[in-house]
């Protein structure tokens, strides 16, 4: 983490030019102060590279005198620790010469090589973790915190003799389910920030009314489906088994016209504000509910990898709602989204494993095994992270960008640091979350950062 701390505040000298405020070295001519900011990002970043690149040594050191490391981690960290002088020295010709492209940019991908290669050392060297370092409590299977729904009889044998209203409530909240509310908050987050992104403080309140409303039908027609394709699938996991069509709640023709009708609300809300977002938007629908859910999930372990373009558009559709095409930030957060759903959803998959075995889903962790799903939540986390600067470096996003995918970054890290030693569905759980809190606090910050500073 004090690797990828040096990343994002090198994209933050970058962005704030700060080689022009410090073009002497090693140290600055002048001593910063908190009124001359871009010459305290620059004096920072070479603080900080002093102090992590002791620790980098000494973490090598350590591993290279420690029994029982693979040589495979070995070599990666050696090798890694080799780059480190290299970047000192691009970043040294950078700041005393001003160099222009391609310098800077090789040492930010350097910088990137260089947090890339410690954490595949990691992800190689936790990986034959085999016995849990500590037998906590393996954890509760939350179900959904949702009502417990009627058995095989229905809404019918359940609603017998209880007022209208009662009856109303209950299979309005039925169909409420069926829109899978509790992923919107973040689905809605994606869109924003590609709105914020590719509008800034020009975004009017029209267009995040439309993006948002066409953006809720949209994932409640998709959630519609996928209940209905995944019903008799539903009835058989037990984290699914009581949602409302697996329970004959609601009847399958009903589920299919509710579905319909969000979908083509959604479409003519999208088309609202221009052809592109609403193609966009029934392109998701489709992606989700037939891609997805009928010949991905079922059928290959690479459903989650593939399947997070699903929850990528969102971001193409707030892009697109602004400028009716889709542009580099856009597509730089789509990305984002995209490597971090793996590292996301793999935490449910170990969290369900015999769930999902018993379903029947080719997840990772029932193909490949537990320890091989921690190394790619490992992996895909770090190349999370690793776009996140991307993002930053393409949209000069700033300082509270950079504290948010920093410090939620180092959180989640270490969930899933605790995940390879304690290997409990809790701590899959507690990964799981810290998935959703990382992505939460980041698209914040890129929405408050575009829109207000
Ligand atoms: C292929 C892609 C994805 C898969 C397979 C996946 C899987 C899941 C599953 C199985 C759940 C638990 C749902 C439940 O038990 O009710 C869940 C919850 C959630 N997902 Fe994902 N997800 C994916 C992508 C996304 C994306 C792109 C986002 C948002 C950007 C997202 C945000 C959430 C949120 C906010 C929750 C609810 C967390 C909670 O209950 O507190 N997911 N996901
Ligand atoms: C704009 C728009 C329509 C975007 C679509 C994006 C979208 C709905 C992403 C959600 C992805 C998700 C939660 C998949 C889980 O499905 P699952 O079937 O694996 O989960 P389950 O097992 O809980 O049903």
């Amino acid at each position: 983490m004090g690797v990828y701390l040096l990343v994002v505040l090198g994209a933050t000298a970058a962005l704030a030019d700060a080689a022009n405020a410090c073009s002497s070295w090693p140290l600055c001519h002048q001593t910063p102060t908190l009124s001359t900011p871009t010459l305290l990002v620059a004096w920072v970043h070479r603080m900080v590279t002093v102090v992590v690149g002791l620790l980098a040594v000494g973490t090598v050191v350590a591993a290279l005198r420690r029994d029982g490391i693979a040589t495979r981690v070995k070599a990666t960290l050696a090798a890694t620790l080799a780059l480190y002088p290299v970047q000192i020295a691009i970043g040294a010709y950078v700041a005393l010469t001003g160099a222009s492209a391609p310098l800077p940019m090789a040492h930010l991908v350097t910088g990137m090589g260089i947090f890339a290669g410690l954490t595949l050392a990691l992800a190689w060297h936790l990986e034959p973790e085999r016995a849990p370092r500590s037998a906590t409590t393996t954890a509760e299977l939350t179900h959904d915190d949702e009502p417990v729904a009627a058995d095989e009889s229905g809404a019918s044998e359940q609603l017998a003799g209880v007022g209208p209203l009662t009856r109303a409530k209950y299979i309005a909240n039925a169909y409420f389910r069926l829109m899978k509310p509790r992923l919107m908050w973040l689905l809605c987050l994606v869109a924003s920030a590609g709105m914020a992104l590719a509008a800034g403080p020009a975004l009017t309140v029209r267009t995040v009314v439309l993006t948002l409303g066409g953006g809720v039908l949209a994932i409640g027609a998709s959630g519609t489906f996928n209940h209905v394709l995944e019903r008799e699938k539903d009835k058989r996991m037990d984290r699914t088994s009581d949602r409302p069509i697996a329970t004959h709640q609601i009847p399958v023709r009903n589920a299919v016209t509710f579905g319909l009708a969000l979908a083509v609300a959604s479409v003519g809300v999208f088309l609202q504000i221009n052809p592109l977002a609403a193609a966009l938007g029934l392109a998701a629908i489709l992606f989700y509910s037939v891609i997805y859910t009928l010949v991905l999930k079922p059928n290959t372990v690479q459903n989650t990898v593939i399947g997070g373009a699903a929850g990528a558009l969102p971001a193409l559709i707030g892009s697109a709602a602004v400028t009716g095409r889709i542009g580099l930030p856009g597509l730089a957060l789509a990305g984002l989204i995209f490597v971090w759903t793996p590292a996301h959803f793999y935490n449910l998959a170990l969290a369900y494993k015999d769930d999902y075995e018993k379903g029947g889903f080719p997840m990772m962790p029932v193909v490949r095994g537990e320890a091989t799903t921690r190394k790619h939540i490992l992996l895909w986390l770090s190349a999370t992270l690793l776009s996140a600067t991307v993002l930053a470096s393409l949209t000069d996003l700033g300082w509270l960008f950079a504290t948010a995918t920093t410090t939620l970054g180092a959180v989640f890290l270490w969930t899933v640091i605790k995940l390879h030693w304690e290997q409990t569905e809790s701590a899959a759980f507690r990964a799981f979350h810290a998935s959703n809190a990382y992505l939460g606090a980041v698209l914040l910050a890129v929405v408050v950062d575009a829109l207000a500073i």
